[in-house]
């Protein structure tokens, strides 16, 4: 595995580093800064109480975590939230609650999200009058349709 060295600052020193749970693990759980209960479909900009300097070149991905999601409905409403290597303020996370009745409390130190970081390519567009052809061509939005046997499969039998 490729491995970055991403200095970070600690607006809350009291708080744990983010950590990886498992050594061949994705994302680094982020915590929060504050303790605070989301009521059902309320969403809120939670503050970690770190900002970081992600190496140019690389993104950081903010992530849900499965567990909440599964159990309490919470999730990311711009999942995943984009860390540009620029960003220099304190990292925060979108949390929403889906659930339609119950609400959820965290407490400070609760591990929220996770971050993945990432290799980014820039791109160079290009004006064309044609684009390239393609057998998707301008299909999409489920124009493969659902089932496991599609006619979209047949020419690769
Ligand atoms: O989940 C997130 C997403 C973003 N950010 C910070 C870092 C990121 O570099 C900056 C801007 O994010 P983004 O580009 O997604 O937001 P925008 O709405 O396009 O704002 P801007 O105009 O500042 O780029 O906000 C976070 O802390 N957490
Ligand atoms: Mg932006």
């Amino acid at each position: 595995m490729k491995s970055i060295q991403v200095p970070l600052q600690q607006l809350d020193p009291e708080l744990p580093l983010p950590r990886y749970a498992h050594d061949d693990d994705a994302g680094a759980d982020l915590v929060t800064a504050e303790d605070f209960t989301l009521a059902p479909g309320e969403r809120r900009m939670v503050p970690t109480g770190m900002a970081v300097a992600i190496p140019t070149g690389w993104v950081g991905l903010v992530h849900p975590r499965s567990g909440l999601a599964a159990r309490h409905g919470v999730s990311i409403v711009n999942a995943p939230g984009t860390v540009d290597s620029g960003y220099r303020g304190e990292l925060k996370v979108l949390l929403i609650n889906t659930d339609p009745t119950q609400p959820v409390s965290f407490t400070r130190g609760d591990r929220i999200a996770q971050m993945v970081f990432q290799e980014v390519a820039r791109a160079h567009f290009v004006p064309v009058d044609r684009l390239p052809e393609t057998s998707r061509g301008a299909g999409g939005f489920g124009s493969s349709g659902l089932s496991s046997t599609p006619d979209h499969y047949a020419q690769q039998r």
